[in-house]
């Protein structure tokens, strides 16, 4: 059987980070920055106030109390200020240009409030409350490197220094197809033999938490040719596709019957439970990457985690290898099958312990969506006995 590792190494060996595009602000939330953001600018770009108050010149109120007429009122986005003369005060709003000649600002609650004289009850030192130009950024600073995730604060940034494009590689789009004439949609009936479509929404949903796009392109049943003529489909607007079922030993398996003959997509045993039957490969000229998942709805969930996520992030320009994991102490005692890398679901406690949940079969969506952690048993374990390290993979 092929290891994790080795199954996560050619995923990882073929598919590439996307090309890079130009695109507007609003679009560049999860793409990943692909140059070097600088301000044109100094951020702040003046000196302005920190708070609501005075602008004023220290040597003038260091005896207190003591009242000054106050010669202007200046709000931010204030254009012509009137300089501060001696024994003069401004009134100043936060975010507004310091007027010339003051050099503190003294905060409205040290102060009378006044609108036309304002007393002032305590001293304040030169600087105080000043926000001074380029205190942040100074003209030409790189703000953002090429790489960087833009998540809203690398956004707010790059809205800071006055870009409306920049140059980033976009969210992958995902196709995901699941498989098998006993799907029906969530609110539909079933019949005898059916069960609602799950998987084909969870690994949507998880595609998305990856950032990337996901598209749910439906479920076909159990027909090689409907199956590939619904690849044809969506294969112009795809990065990349998942598929779930079909990839096993039974007598209907269509994924492997309609990908087989193309010699691109290879169907392996990969060392790992759940998640055992794994197909990967390309298609078409575009050499998009296609991920075959198991069928089974924790084995795709897990497939995804482990060896699509990583994909994704590699395709947005992001490292991408195999998920981090944390220790933690085991509340139970766990089985594992020889040979094969378990990934337990269990709960991940803030005291640094793991429960494992009742529920481990690869069909136990329940016990899936209870679970916070994957636990995971290294393929030369068979047993662990409660209270060891272990280590796990938070979800
Ligand atoms: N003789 C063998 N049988 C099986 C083997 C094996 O090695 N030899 N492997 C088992 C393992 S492990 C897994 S995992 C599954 C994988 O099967 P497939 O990928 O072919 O998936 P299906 O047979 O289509 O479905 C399996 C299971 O999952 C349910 N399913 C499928 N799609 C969905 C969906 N979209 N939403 C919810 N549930 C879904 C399906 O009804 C089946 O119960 O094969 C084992 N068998
Ligand atoms: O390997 Mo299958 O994915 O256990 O159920």
């Amino acid at each position: 059987m092929k290891s994790v590792d080795a199954h996560l190494a050619e995923i990882l060996a073929t598919v590439r980070p996307l090309a890079p595009l130009e695109l507007e602000l609003e679009q560049t939330l999860g793409t990943t920055l692909a140059e070097a953001v600088s301000s044109p600018v100094p951020l702040p770009p003046f000196d302005n106030s920190a708070m609501d108050g005075y602008a004023v010149r220290a040597e003038d109120i260091t005896d207190v109390p003591v009242t000054l007429p106050v010669i202007d009122d200046v709000a931010a986005g204030s254009e012509e200020l009137r300089a501060v003369g001696a024994g003069h005060a401004v009134r100043i709003m936060t975010g507004a240009p310091m007027p010339a000649g003051a050099d503190t600002v003294v905060p409205v609650e040290w102060t009378d409030g006044g609108t036309i004289t304002v007393r002032i009850d305590r001293r304040a030192e030169v600087g105080n409350a000043i926000r001074r130009a380029g205190e942040d950024v100074q003209a030409g600073d790189v703000v953002l490197e090429p790489g960087t995730a833009i998540g809203a604060a690398q956004l707010g940034i790059i809205a800071g220094v006055g870009r409306r494009r920049v140059l980033a590689r976009p969210r992958p789009r995902v196709v995901v197809i699941s498989t098998g004439s006993e799907l029906v949609e969530p609110g539909g009936t079933l019949a005898r033999g059916q069960i609602w479509d799950s998987n084909s929404y969870t690994l949507t949903a998880a595609v998305r938490e990856a950032g990337a796009e996901g598209f749910r392109a439906g479920s076909v049943g159990d027909d090689p040719k409907v199956l590939l003529d619904r690849l044809d489909t969506h294969l112009v607007r795809a990065d990349a596709i998942i598929t779930s079922g079909g990839v096993s030993m039974g007598a209907y398996e269509p994924v492997k019957e309609a990908l087989s003959p193309l010699g691109t997509v290879r169907f392996e045993k990969v060392a790992m439970q759940p998640g055992m039957p794994q197909g990967f490969g390309v298609l078409g000229e575009d050499q998009v990457p296609i991920f075959t998942l198991p069928g089974n709805p924790v084995s795709s969930f897990v497939s995804f985690m482990l060896f699509v996520r990583p994909a994704l992030d590699r395709m947005r320009g992001l490292p991408g290898g195999m998920p981090e994991t944390v220790t933690a102490y085991v509340t139970g005692p766990l089985r594992s099958p020889s040979g094969r890398r378990s990934f337990l679901r269990g709960r991940l406690a803030a005291d640094g312990t793991v429960a494992p949940l009742h529920g481990q079969g690869s069909h136990q969506l329940a016990a899936l969506a209870s679970a916070n952690a994957l636990i995971v048993v290294p393929e030369d374990v068979t047993e662990v006995a409660g209270g060891t390290a272990v280590e796990v993979i938070r979800l």
